[in-house]
């Protein structure tokens, strides 16, 4: 396949004011029959609308300078002359950062609150297994917002080669630690290790990354209701909400079925009656699949692996790619989507940029699910 570089454009922001949305520190019941399930008040159309209603009010303003034709067929060369430029676009920027900062808000006045009554506060342990740079800035990112929030954190480092007996003895030792309230092992682990088998000894009451059989089994089955729910995963559904992003009813593609994204993302999109196909390495036509979609999520962990002629005119795109590549001008390194933003920006009504899109708010979902174990432990809900 030919991935062509492409470095994400600076953009417009585009602020909306934040409506509460469905999934939050307080996890309200996303699980309503389909008659209570909230109909969102702006629809992919409307987004497009937004956006044409934007082209119509600056033509407005232009009118009385378009006196004749040839002024207008003037103007028009001109345009066409003029390359398009970054900001030129259409998209919607479905922007993660001021999500994140609401929901940090919520969750630090709730500690604060909570500190206050019973003089307890929520601790995530964090194991760490060898030594890769991704890991390490995905760990410092989640200890820095614990911090800053109010929750304690313990970190866990084991050596590359440690035997499976060492990290399972130290999940162990968190599970019974009643002041611990939340356990991460931070993926992917060393070849050598079971991920699965580490998975399973995570206590489901302390598994806030949600990849415990028990919370993944109970989010697939309509009816039931997970303890956690995974944080990347939560977040998709947050931003798309917020922003108003109509769900029920649209076709969604996910390209990715990872545990950790892919696989819950596509269940919580069925939560909220969305209609979802999963495309995987052994997808056949991924682009003519994608074309059809509405909403796409993309979770493959290859930059700019997602084409702007991938997309259907208008399509809500969610870049759950986060991927370290290095900077062209050979110092360090930078963060990649899996989506060619440049081009995708052009098509979509709506896209998340990487960096400040979903990251973030996986990361204030990491904090609202330590939160809410933390509450169950002390017999506050
Ligand atoms: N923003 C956030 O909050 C988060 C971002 N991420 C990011 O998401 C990305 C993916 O991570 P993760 O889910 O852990 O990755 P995995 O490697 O676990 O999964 C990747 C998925 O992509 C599929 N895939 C690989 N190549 C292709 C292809 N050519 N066409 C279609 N599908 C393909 C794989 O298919 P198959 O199953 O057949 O192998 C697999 O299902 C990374 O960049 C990661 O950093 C991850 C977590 C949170
Ligand atoms: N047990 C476990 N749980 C995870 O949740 C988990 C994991 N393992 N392994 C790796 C993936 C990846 N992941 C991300 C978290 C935050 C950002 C994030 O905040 N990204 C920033 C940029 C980060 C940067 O600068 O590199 C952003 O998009 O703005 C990205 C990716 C969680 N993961």
């Amino acid at each position: 396949m030919n991935i062509r570089g492409c470095a994400t454009a600076g953009v417009v922001a585009w602020h909306r004011t934040l409506r509460k949305a469905l999934l939050g520190p307080n996890l309200p019941d996303v699980w309503l029959p389909r008659e209570h399930t909230p109909s969102h008040t702006l629809s992919q159309e409307s987004l497009q609308r937004k956006s044409f209603d934007v082209n119509l009010k600056f033509y407005d303003h232009l009118k009385p300078l378009l006196w004749c034709q040839h002024v207008l067929f003037l103007f028009g060369c001109l345009r066409l002359a003029i390359p398009l430029g970054a900001n030129e676009h259409n998209a919607v920027i479905l922007e993660g950062k001021p999500i994140a900062k609401e929901i940090k808000l919520r969750v630090t006045d709730e500690l604060r609150r909570m500190k206050i009554s019973i003089g307890r506060f929520p601790r995530l342990s964090v194991v760490l297994v060898g030594d890769r740079r991704d890991s390490h800035t995905f760990i410092h990112i989640k200890l820095k917002a614990c911090n800053q929030v109010g929750i304690e954190t313990v970190v866990t480092q084991l050596p590359e080669n440690c035997a499976e007996s060492d990290l399972l003895d130290a999940v162990s030792g968190f599970n019974l630690d009643p002041d611990v309230h939340g356990i991460i092992v931070q993926l992917p682990l060393p070849q050598h290790l079971d991920e699965e088998k580490i998975i399973n000894v995570v206590s489901p009451e302390k598994d806030v990354d949600g990849f415990h059989p028990l919370n993944v089994g109970n989010l697939a089955i309509r009816g039931r209701k997970p303890l956690f729910i995974p944080c990347a995963p939560k977040g998709c559904i947050e931003l798309l909400l917020r922003h108003g992003v109509e769900i029920k009813g649209k076709r969604a593609v996910i390209i990715g079925r990872s545990k950790i994204v892919g696989l819950p993302t596509s269940l919580l999109l069925q939560r909220h009656h969305a209609t979802v196909s999963m495309l995987h390495a052994y997808t056949k036509d991924p682009q003519q699949i994608t074309s059809e979609a509405d909403i796409v999520v993309a979770d493959v962990g290859i930059p700019n692996i997602v084409r702007g002629n991938w997309l259907k005119k208008g399509a809500v795109v969610i870049d759950m790619g986060s991927n370290q590549v290095k900077d062209p001008s050979g110092h360090g390194f930078r963060v990649s989507g899996d989506v060619c933003f440049e081009e995708a920006v052009k098509v979509a009504s709506a896209i998340t940029p990487v960096p400040g899109g979903v990251g973030p708010v996986t990361v204030s979902m990491l904090l609202s699910n330590t939160l809410d174990s933390a509450k169950r432990a002390f017999g506050m809900v």
